[in-house]
């Protein structure tokens, strides 16, 4: 042992060494490994006389022990053990023993600590892994060499781009189609991480994480996945619009990396874009065709049914296009005609068609105002004006400010007052009832009569100035008696509103109907022939509409025109007996349908409610018809 040969040996053994003498608690030798574990200083040397219960002090009667054994069974080890560094610390151990030969009382102790130990074991698996990591890389990459070398006709050959990665997402290899797509060489990519270089950004440029790109989570599932809506970006930091598989390779079981067949659709983009803008346009050519066809059909119901004036015959024809070359002046209109002609349509149809279509048409019926009312109804009062004026009152023609006055029967105006109405029509002025303040107003006037205006003038009942001032376009409504074309086209119109009125389907009008209409000669015109409709809905049956024209309920007049009062004379039965059913229904519309009690037909009848019932039956009349009448 002290030959220089050996000493050196034990001095530089990479294990830590300690030559004890039990017996004597004496360390005998002690190499650098030993002093580098119990922290000795530098200078403190291999042969130093320190005693072995200090190095062993947490565990002096175990070591006894072990030494004994050691003595005994020549070799020994022990893990229980630990030595106290210089510095203070414990420092458990590993330590193998045995008797050196020939020399009894010595110990060779090899010491070994445990925490060195564990930290070698990690070392240990450090290196396996690498070792087998660098394996597989050498497995995967060869495996790339293999693939791109036995399909790279193939590769070549395909008209989209195709890349490899492996499980690190690093490229093995391009084909030329992706290189030209990328616009990278293929010697610029391979080894490099493809995500960070041509997969970074989504297109609006936000940060595309690896943690959510479909090829990096092919190599988590092991699924292949077709991913369509992506932007590649090329060397010249353009994105591009793409779509791509990406299948994952396995070797033995494991996902290695994948392969990535992508297509720039840009050029397929372009076209879907066009064909979406060529859509929006024609969407929009529909859009104005359907306007232009619902402005047509608008133009085609104003011939027609100009604001609700239904009719085809020339004189409506001419009415309407009055109605057009007036509308749009501030005219006063005079519109002549029998009762209920359509006056009132005529002068809403030339408000609604005016510019002061959004003020309001205020109508005023001359005929209803009692004789003392008329300047108050007017022109409105002042609080006291008269007896019963308890507050101010606005007049119709401050209500109409800015719109239109329609004064319909205007014949009937007092004369006394026509002298106002004059100078309203001249001055837009005027003064309320009782108040001397002078108001000034901006207002359209038409009016209507079915007087004839200029026999009035003659006979003094109506001024002419006024006349003259009213009459600067005059309109004239002719009878229904004169326009027996817009029969059919007025007929079918009003019952189709009282179907809808009664709730009542599948009711036609005959041409026996029409004839039948036709030859009536109207004394109550438009209103009358709505009348005679509502009445033959309500008291249909059997689906069948039946007129009873000869009898209607009102005075029939001679208007001159050649048609004269039919009902004069003697009666045949069967006219008597429709007599009867019109004066049934007549009491019924009165009664509101009510057979008994106050008010009800039977009183009306002053017949017995019971007899009444039964005629009822006998005429096939539906007293319940007339309830919603
Ligand atoms: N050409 C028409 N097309 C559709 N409905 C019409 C037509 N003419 C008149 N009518 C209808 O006939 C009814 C009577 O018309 P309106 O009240 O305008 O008549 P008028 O001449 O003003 O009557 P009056 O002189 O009794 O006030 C109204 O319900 C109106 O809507």
């Amino acid at each position: 042992m002290r030959n220089s040969l050996e000493l050196l040996l034990f001095e530089q053994s990479p294990d830590a060494l300690i030559l004890i003498d039990p017996e004597d608690n004496e360390v005998q030798l002690i190499n650098a490994q030993a002093r580098n574990l119990l922290a000795f200083e530098a200078r403190q040397g291999a042969s130093r006389s320190i005693s072995a219960d200090r190095i062993f002090s947490g565990c002096w009667p175990e070591f006894i022990v072990f030494s004994q054994e050691v003595l005994h069974k020549k070799t020994a080890w022990s893990g229980d053990l630990s030595i106290r560094t210089e510095k203070g610390d414990e420092q458990e151990l590993l330590v193998a023993a045995s008797l050196i030969e020939g020399r009894e009382r010595n110990i060779l102790l090899r010491l070994l600590s445990k925490q060195a130990l564990q930290n070698q074991n990690r070392f240990l698996t450090v290196n396996e892994l690498h070792r087998k990591g660098l394996q597989e890389w050498k497995t995967v990459e060869r495996f790339f060499e293999e693939f791109e070398l036995t399909n790279s006709l193939i590769l070549n050959a395909v008209g989209e781009g195709v890349y490899g990665v492996d499980i690190n997402g690093n490229a093995t290899f391009l084909n030329p189609v992706a290189e030209e797509i990328l616009g990278w060489k293929a010697d610029e990519l391979i080894g490099k991480n493809m995500h960070r270089m041509i997969h970074h950004s989504h297109h609006d440029g936000s940060h595309y994480h690896v943690e959510s790109c479909h090829i990096y989570s092919a190599f988590q599932d092991g699924r292949t996945k077709q991913v369509q809506n992506e932007y590649f970006w090329n060397k010249q930091g353009k994105a591009f619009p793409v779509e791509y598989v990406s299948t994952p390779i396995m070797d033995e079981g494991q996902v290695v990396g994948a392969v990535i067949v992508f297509r720039d659709v840009s050029e397929r983009k372009r076209a879907e874009a066009r064909i979406g803008q060529m859509l929006k346009e024609m969407e929009e050519l529909k859009r104005r065709l359907e306007l232009e066809n619902a402005y047509l059909q608008e133009a085609y119901k104003e011939v027609y049914h100009f604001n609700e004036i239904v009719g085809t015959s020339e004189a409506v024809q001419k009415i309407v296009e009055q109605i057009r070359l007036v509308s749009p002046t501030d005219a006063n209109v005079l519109i002549t005609g029998e009762s209920g002609t359509g006056k009132e349509l005529i002068a809403r149809a030339i408000h609604e068609n005016s510019l002061r279509k959004n003020r309001p048409l205020i109508r005023v019926n001359c005929a209803s105002i009692p004789k003392d009312l008329f300047e108050s109804e007017f022109f409105g009062h002042a609080k006291g004006a008269f007896t019963g004026a308890v507050g101010d009152r606005v007049g119709r023609f401050e209500l109409a400010d800015g719109g239109t006055i329609f004064l319909d029967e205007i014949g009937e105006i007092p004369y006394e007052l026509q002298s106002k109405l004059l100078r309203v029509l001249q001055e837009q002025q005027f003064e309320r009832l009782g108040d001397s303040r002078t108001r000034k107003v901006n207002v359209r006037i038409i009016a209507a009569t079915n007087r004839n205006l200029l026999e009035e003038v003659k006979r003094k009942a109506f001024r002419e100035d006024l006349y003259f001032r009213l009459n600067v376009f005059p309109i004239e409504s002719p009878p229904l008696r004169q326009r027996g074309d817009d029969i059919p086209v007025l007929a079918q119109h009003f019952l189709k509103l009282a179907c809808e009125k009664y709730a009542k389907v599948g009711l036609q009008l005959k041409v026996k109907h029409i004839y039948q209409l036709q030859a009536y000669h109207w004394p109550g015109n438009i209103r009358e022939l709505i009348h005679v409709i509502e009445r033959a809905v309500i008291l249909a049956h059997d689906g069948q509409l039946v007129f009873n024209l000869d009898f209607s309920p009102v005075t029939q007049v001679s208007d001159g025109d050649g048609v004269s009062d039919q009902t004069q004379g003697v009666l045949t039965y069967n006219e008597l007996r429709s007599r009867e059913r019109e004066n049934l229904i007549q009491a019924l519309e009165q009664s509101g349908g009510k057979i008994f009690g106050k008010g009800g037909a039977g009183e009306l009848l002053q017949i017995n409610p019971t007899t009444l019932n039964s005629k009822l039956k006998k005429f096939n009349i539906d007293k319940y018809g007339f309830k919603a009448s």
